[in-house]
């Protein structure tokens, strides 16, 4: 029996999305019920058919299955994976070997391995993202120590954060896929502000470590011609190319950021002024 749960989402052009409402843009774009005891659970959509998912492995050992979108025998017979726990210590076995991660460490898995199992022990939320691949690089586990930590912001503009690069290309060989983690340091509420697109790369944002009763106000659509929709912990947002992708909580949160598409530069990316959105 298939221990996996799959949906999928299709592009929206940007002149279409400026007449969402709120039911549309939720549709469209927010992923929840990620985490589901002993399910695996994927999004599948078509900005660059990037994947995005929740894995919570409870009661038992879960496997990584190929989905019927893929057509293809396994998983990652052409696509590449990145995963960063979010739970409790846990451990993924890559083609037999065991890796251990605790929270906020990230392992990069590349094309080609056909076993990849989410251990049951230890209470692991584990938030997945994958990429088509056109090449196999080794699997690497990017722990707390070899992460590219960056200070950004200012709390006089509430927007302090610290930015932990896990998945990028100067710390692990990838095809499309880069992640990290951002931190918003307490009494800041706002992230990626100034906001920016890239049209080259679409982007998915998850939202985890948010206080229970608060919420996340995630800006999207073009920069003058924005939407919103609120988050709730463990939910998740895809990022048009076209869009950019910021928010406001209402208390301090961190979040995972993960992109594919043309290129693995981290800072390709067209700002856009505060004063300027609309
Ligand atoms: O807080 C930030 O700023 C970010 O985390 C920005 C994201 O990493 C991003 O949008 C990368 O393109
Ligand atoms: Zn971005």
């Amino acid at each position: 029996m298939t221990n996996t749960k799959y949906e999928f989402k299709y592009a929206s052009h940007p002149e279409d999305a400026k007449a969402y409402g709120t039911d549309e843009l939720r549709s469209h774009f927010l992923l929840d019920n990620l985490f589901q005891d002993d399910f695996i659970k994927l999004t599948y959509s078509m900005y660059d058919r990037y994947v995005v998912g929740g894995i919570k492995p409870v009661n038992k050992d879960l496997q990584l299955e190929t989905i019927p979108y893929f057509k293809s025998e396994f998983f990652l017979e052409r696509r590449e994976i990145g995963i960063i726990n979010v739970g409790g210590t846990g451990t993924v076995i890559v083609d037999g070997t065991p890796y251990q991660l605790e929270k906020k460490e990230a392992l990069y898995i590349g094309k080609g391995i056909k076993e990849v199992v989410f251990k049951a022990d230890g209470n692991p939320l584990f938030y997945i993202n994958s990429a088509p691949a056109h090449q196999s690089f080794p699997t690497k586990k990017v722990g707390k120590k070899s992460a590219e930590v960056i200070e950004l912001g200012d709390s006089k503009y509430a927007n302090k954060r610290i930015l932990n690069k896990l998945i990028v290309s100067s710390i692990v060989s990838t095809c499309q896929l880069q992640m990290g983690i951002t931190e918003l340091v307490e009494g800041n509420v706002w992230n990626t502000m100034p906001v920016h697109t890239h049209e080259r790369r679409m982007e998915a944002y998850f939202y985890f470590d948010l206080e229970a009763g608060q919420t996340v106000c995630h800006f999207m659509g073009q920069p003058q011609n924005t939407r919103h929709i609120f988050l709730e912990n463990n939910q998740a947002v895809l990022s048009p190319e076209w869009s950019i992708h910021s928010g406001a909580g209402t208390s301090n949160y961190a979040f995972i950021w993960g992109m594919a598409g043309e290129n693995l530069d981290y800072s390709d990316m067209d700002v856009c002024p505060p004063n300027l959105m609309k």
